[in-house]
């Protein structure tokens, strides 16, 4: 099994272990359950520096990212530096993660918030409505046209934008459909951690204009962001080169004055 198939394993059983505890009347109960969502590719698409910060502990290809701070100071750090949108890990295992701190992210922030997870339930998605956020993830390497279609078609019922997470042009091929606002390629195959900008170059053209285009991973200085642009790439998700200074909101301040 690579690292991907075992992470998918642990969370459907961890989705059969918690939907047992929490109804998903429970979860419908959350002051965030009627909360108007914000539009994240609105944004990108009028924003000049189209940067989606990263909330993000530690990663399967890098243990220590930095654990020495507050959900709070990072995501205000974030939206105070111009970020357009925050991604929150919320996997625990693998990234440190949780669903507390997108609660805390929202509680904290007025800009839109990610919900990044291995999705593979609609409850998952029910849980990100009632811990705040305003898109989901879904990943093509790890779901069939079929689950993409239902998934985003689910989302998109409770008001969530839906970024569709694409590393070749098969998986893009096969995930193609209305119910989707954001196509990111990553830079970052998950099976392997390789990680090159040219997986970003290489598909651009392929993704249809009427889905935003974002660019994940991997990414650590302006000049890769003036590369990507002219591919028509609005979004530039970015974790472990902010995360891993000693102050994360200042980090990304500073990148995104030079931009
Ligand atoms: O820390 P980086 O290299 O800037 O990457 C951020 C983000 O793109 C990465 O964390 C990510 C992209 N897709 C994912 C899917 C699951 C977990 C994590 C990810």
């Amino acid at each position: 099994m690579n690292i991907l198939d075992k992470i998918i394993f642990d969370k459907h059983r961890e989705v059969v272990l918690k939907k047992a505890i929490i109804p998903v009347s429970q979860l419908e109960n959350s002051v965030f359950f009627e909360r108007a969502t914000i539009s994240l590719s609105q944004k990108l698409k009028t924003s000049s520096s189209g940067i989606i910060a990263e909330h993000k502990r530690r990663s399967p290809s890098k243990s220590v990212i930095n654990h020495d701070f507050t959900v709070e100071e990072v995501v205000k750090g974030y939206e105070n530096a111009g970020a357009c949108g925050i991604s929150v890990l919320t996997d625990g295992k693998y990234f440190g993660g949780s669903l507390d701190d997108l609660l805390l992210a929202r509680a904290s922030v007025n800009i839109p918030l990610l919900r990044k997870e291995f999705i593979v339930d609609e409850y998952q998605i029910l849980e990100a409505k009632a811990f705040g956020a305003d898109l989901i993830l879904l990943i093509a390497a790890v779901l069939t046209r079929e689950e993409i279609k239902s998934l985003s078609t689910f989302a998109k019922n409770l008001g969530l934008e839906v970024l569709l997470e694409v590393h070749n042009q098969e998986e893009l091929e096969k995930s193609i459909m209305p119910t989707l606002d954001i196509i990111g390629v990553n830079n970052r195959n998950l099976k392997t951690f390789e990680v090159s900008l040219d997986f970003s170059k290489q598909l651009a053209s392929q993704i249809p204009n009427e889905f935003v285009k974002v660019s994940e991973s991997g990414i650590s200085s302006v000049e890769a962001i003036t590369e990507l642009r002219p591919y028509g790439f609005k979004g530039f998700l970015i974790g472990e080169n902010f995360m891993k200074t000693n102050n994360a909101g200042k980090a990304a301040t500073e990148f995104i004055k030079q931009l």
